[in-house]
């Protein structure tokens, strides 16, 4: 148990931890435990946190469906994803997994790749735009070499979403380039990490939902309002798509598609689907690209050298070579720079689940109802798994030192140290995608620009209630490279 907590809350109050899983951090390193943590939550309820690969690997491999995500979270979520993988549990989730599972085969993965480096460079037209836009507003000049303030989540917001949209719904959403899209518009309010929005979380999952949801607030009605708008925007789009696949001839790859072609959905589970897709697919590589941004901005020395890997490698954006894919895979310093990122941000710090059964955890026999906090903020930065430098950002180990080549366990020696797309049959579908899709957009915009903290000594806040973004923005200065 660990230390702290107030009467009757307990460590409840620990669900407004900015960064979310930040006390779960410090408990993980400091108590002392066989793999399970009893972090009593409010009114001394017992909440469980897993620490070690055995307990996690109990959890979300071997007793996967014996932990559901706890309901009031689920019905929180499903205000705007409906009943989409993310939020099904039991016999409909292994239905959809395998279902929706050859959208994501790693020979689809591959095909996609085009398409990643064709945004990422829209990406970069549109960031160069707004570089020197800043960079005229303070008098410079709209040259290579000169140099602007953006602020990254709103762009990476944008690029993501773009990207998701063509090979999820197979449509141009074309934000980059609208700055009014509606869909965009909505989603952002959605997925603001204000300290209202954790705080009208904390009460959703806290008290009855009735309450909650007609309390006299502006949150309360203005959620109401933007989950109703996206949920129109996803049934618009299902409709809009079975006409093309109707009308049209047999070509369409997109997830949407391979999921209406298989009829094994109805038109409300398209809907369903397509939202879950726009929603668990954008803002998390968005988060991981902002986060890599800030990381590269604060380690120079790692940006140049990366910089010079990609150069090497890629002499000329617009015309990558043929196997970008096989390429971009193969670098050591960018799958180790993403890696690492992706180790010391996980987008999704902390997921919760409930025992839907008396079940034997860590040889503690654990009731029906027990609350169980999986946390990967905390377990990817523990110190007994990733040793004494676990946060420090270190890309370097991820790269072998005898071979030079990428590794894929960063020097832990168990991969359930490593959680943030989960394991088992609850894990990231979209992990392949996502890492891809990073890859891609790191190596475009690292080529383009130098980045820089607009203010050095800024230190970006990772807040949010289901993933993590800097909490205030990310500004950066950027300077236009020549030569590409
Ligand atoms: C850096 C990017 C990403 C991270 C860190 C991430 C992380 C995660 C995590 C931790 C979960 C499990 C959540 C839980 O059980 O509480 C999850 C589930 C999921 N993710 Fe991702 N994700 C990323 C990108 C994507 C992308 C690009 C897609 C789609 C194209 C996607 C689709 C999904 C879906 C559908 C699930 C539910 C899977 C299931 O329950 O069977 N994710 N993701």
């Amino acid at each position: 148990m660990p230390k702290g907590g107030y009467p009757i809350v307990a460590h409840g109050f620990e669900i407004f931890d900015q960064p979310p899983g930040r006390s779960i951090q410090e408990a993980v390193a400091e108590v002392p435990n066989d793999g399970l943590i009893n972090c009593r939550g409010w009114f001394y309820n017992d909440q469980l946190l897993v620490t070690d690969p055995k307990t996690i690997a109990e959890v979300l491999v071997h007793k996967c469906y014996d932990f559901e995500k706890p309901a009031k979270a689920r019905n929180f979520l499903a205000r705007v994803l409906g009943e989409g993988l993310v939020l099904v549990e039991g016999d409909e989730h292994r239905f959809q997994r395998k279902h929706i599972m050859p959208a994501f085969s790693f020979r689809h993965i591959k095909d996609l790749y085009p398409l990643f480096w064709s945004k990422a460079l829209e990406f970069n037209e549109v960031v160069a735009a707004a570089m020197h836009e800043d960079a005229e507003k303070a008098g410079g000049e709209q040259a290579p070499g000169s140099s602007g303030i953006i602020e990254m989540k709103h762009y990476a917001n944008k690029v993501t979403m773009d990207i998701i949209g063509v090979a999820g719904l197979g449509r141009n959403i074309n934000s980059l380039h609208n700055p009014d899209d509606e869909l965009m518009k909505n989603f952002e309010e959605i997925t603001e990490p204000t300290f209202e929005q954790v705080i009208y979380f904390a009460a959703y999952i806290t008290f009855p939902t009735w309450l909650v949801e007609n309390l006299p607030l502006r949150i309360a009605r203005r959620q109401k309002i933007t989950a109703a708008n996206v949920r129109n925007i996803g049934r618009d789009f299902v409709k809009e798509k079975k006409g093309l696949i109707k009308s049209q001839s047999d070509n369409h790859k997109d997830i949407l598609s391979v999921l209406i072609k298989s009829n094994d959905f109805s038109d409300d589970q398209l809907v369903d689907q397509a939202l879950t897709f726009l929603a668990a697919g954008h803002e998390t590589t968005s988060s991981a690209l902002t986060w890599t941004s800030y990381l590269l901005a604060t380690h120079p020395s790692i940006q140049s050298g990366l910089r010079a890997e990609l150069r090497a490698a890629i002499p000329s954006l617009t015309s990558p070579p043929a196997d970008l894919a096989a390429t971009l895979e193969s670098l050591p310093l960018l799958n180790a720079v993403c890696n690492e990122v992706l180790r010391l941000y996980p987008t999704v710090p902390v997921t919760m689940r409930n025992t839907v059964r008396t079940t034997l955890l860590g040889g503690v026999t654990v009731p029906a109802g027990t609350r169980i906090a999986i946390a990967p903020w905390a377990i990817n930065r523990s110190p007994h798994l990733w040793g004494p430098d676990a946060c420090v950002f270190r890309p370097d180990r991820w790269i072998d030192k005898a071979t030079g080549q990428a590794n894929n366990h960063g020097g832990a020696a168990s991969n359930y140290s490593n959680m943030t797309f989960l394991h088992g049959p609850r894990s990231c579908i979209g992990q392949s995608f996502a890492k891809a899709e990073l890859r891609a957009l790191v190596a475009a915009f690292v080529s383009a620009f130098e980045i820089e903290m607009e203010d050095p000594s800024y230190v970006p806040m990772p807040a949010g209630v289901v993933t993590v973004k800097p909490r205030d923005g990310l500004r950066l200065r950027l300077t236009g490279l020549d030569g590409w």
